[in-house]
């Protein structure tokens, strides 16, 4: 099954709770009719269903912890093969949020081309995400979740950049410009992959 993607453009998008991946990603598929995955919306989705499993998702997310990795695999993997025949590539958005869930990617589907790291200031992730919160509905945009995001995000994810800068596919975006300069260095690592 795995074997429709393997040959298929893969781009992970990482970077805090906040700093502007789902922004940017939506400008992506604009422009270069990516496949846009993002893992935090497809967990979501589940909760949204009603289903067993989404009310464990549900109660792990409002804590902003982490759900387990085979659960977020699989959803990624299932909604990759489902794009398999119309995508030009995939942007992997929010994942890995740690090295391990690299490794199983990597293991599972194929190793990514290209990784965009959106960095911007913690206090700018902040006041983001709060006002996002004033009409998001999103359970976890409140201050204390975003705390608790923000503490897993510099223990967790962070090092996920450091493992793939030793294989040069890191590309840093300064996500403290407006949209559309954001966008211009987002648009320069990508024509650089063809
Ligand atoms: N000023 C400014 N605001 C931005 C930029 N990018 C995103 N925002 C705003 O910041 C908020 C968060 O952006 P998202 O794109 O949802 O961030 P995200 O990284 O997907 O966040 P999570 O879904 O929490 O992972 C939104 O309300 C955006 O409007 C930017 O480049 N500049
Ligand atoms: O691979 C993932 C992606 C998301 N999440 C959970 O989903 C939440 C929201 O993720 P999203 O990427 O939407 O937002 P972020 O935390 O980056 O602001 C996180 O806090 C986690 O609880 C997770 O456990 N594993
Ligand atoms: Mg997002």
């Amino acid at each position: 099954m795995a074997d429709k993607i393997k040959d298929a453009k893969i781009i992970f998008v990482v970077g805090g709770p906040g700093s502007g991946k789902g922004t940017q990603c939506e400008k992506v598929v604009e422009k270069y009719g990516y496949t846009h995955l993002s893992s935090g919306d497809l967990l979501r989705a589940e909760v949204a269903s009603g289903s067993e499993r989404g009310n464990q998702l549900q109660a792990i997310m409002q804590k902003g912890e982490l759900v387990p990795l085979d659960t977020v695999l699989d959803m990624i993997k299932d909604a990759m093969i489902a794009k398999a025949d119309v995508s030009k590539g995939y942007l992997i958005d929010g994942y890995p949020r740690e090295v391990k869930q690299g490794e199983e990617f990597e293991k599972k589907i194929g190793a990514p081309a290209l990784l965009l790291y959106i960095d911007a200031k913690s206090e700018t992730m902040v006041q983001r995400l709060l006002k996002r919160g004033q009409t998001s509905g999103r359970a976890d945009d409140n201050e204390e979740t975003i705390k608790k995001r923000l503490d897993l995000y510099y223990k967790a994810t962070e090092p996920v950049i450091a493992f793939y800068e030793s294989r040069d596919i890191v590309r840093k975006i300064d996500s403290e410009l407006p949209v559309d300069e954001v966008f211009k260095q987002v648009s320069q690592a990508i024509d650089k992959l063809k």
